[in-house]
């Protein structure tokens, strides 16, 4: 692994740290959060995905988890959103391609080389995290905004029990369903919609996936609610399957990231009450 930098930051230290990944077969960034601790002591982690136009980068500077985390002794770790370079295919748009990685396994030409999010998130940096850093991987919570809200949800579900914890700031619920979905999967995965099922939080409920301890924040003047969010597709299905979750629609509040710093620390917080020993 490359380091990058190292910035102290209240009660201990952003890093940024760079690898060749195995899953990407490209060069990739991630920036976490390390709170002071004691020699030899593991701490929790909150992964946190975020969304379209992402680099590991923004949820670093605008995010505001900093405080909340060293507060609560909780790592906290931002991945980029897609593999990055020149020998990697893109996309004019800034809804498909580059920045726009969905998290998931590509399987079509020319994004399968390298557009394997899946794998990058949900299996290579846990490892390399859980192999380089004082995390303790019992005891894990996973969050993100608008696309990357869709990948916490998504990964939650297909790995039930792996973590205690799984939040969402006005996440995408059903790619199924709406136009960013639509274009996106239909790019990376083909037009068989029956594979996408693994990638939608709400087909993910109805095809049996069930978690605890899910906290979802929607603002109400988000501009994406309407249009491509579609919350209450996932209430109807956590209503539908008898599964618990929190969704709380934030009144006045729009799609960005000053609505996302408004609510972090709550979240952090609900994460570390889960997450205790
Ligand atoms: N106007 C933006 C559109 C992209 C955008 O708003 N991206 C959001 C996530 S949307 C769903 O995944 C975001 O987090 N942007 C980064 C930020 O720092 O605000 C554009 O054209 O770039």
């Amino acid at each position: 692994m490359e380091h990058i930098s190292t910035s102290r930051c209240y009660a201990g230290e952003q890093q940024v740290w760079r690898h060749e990944s195995s899953s990407t077969g490209t060069p990739m960034t991630f920036a976490i959060y390390i709170p002071d601790h004691e020699d030899g002591t593991r701490l929790p982690v909150i992964w946190w995905l975020s969304g379209l136009t992402c680099t590991h980068e923004n949820a670093m500077i605008k995010c505001e988890y900093k405080r909340a985390c060293a507060e609560h002794g909780i790592i906290f770790v931002c991945p980029d959103t897609s593999p990055r370079g020149e020998g990697v295919a893109n996309h004019d748009d800034y809804d498909f391609g580059q920045g726009a990685g969905f998290y998931v396994n590509a399987t079509q030409e020319p994004w399968s080389p390298h557009f394997q999010m899946r794998s990058y998130v949900e299996d290579e940096l846990p490892a390399l995290v859980a192999a380089n850093f004082p995390v303790d991987m019992d005891r894990q919570g996973i969050s993100g905004h608008s696309m990357g809200g869709h990948g916490a949800l998504t990964v939650s579900l297909r790995n039930p029990g792996r973590f205690r914890s799984t939040s969402a700031f006005a996440p995408i619920v059903s790619p199924l369903n709406c136009p960013w979905g639509d274009k996106a999967l239909s790019g990376y995965l083909g037009d068989n919609r029956a594979a996408w099922r693994e990638y939608d939080s709400v087909a993910l409920i109805e095809d049996g996936a069930r978690i605890e301890n899910v906290l979802v924040d929607q603002g109400t003047a988000d501009e994406w609610l309407e249009g491509q969010l579609k919350t209450h597709l996932f209430e109807n299905a956590v209503r539908d399957a008898g599964m618990q979750a929190e969704i709380r629609m934030q009144e006045g509040y729009d799609h960005s990231y000053f609505f996302v710093s408004t609510f972090i620390s709550d979240h952090v917080a609900w994460h570390a009450a889960k997450l205790k020993d």
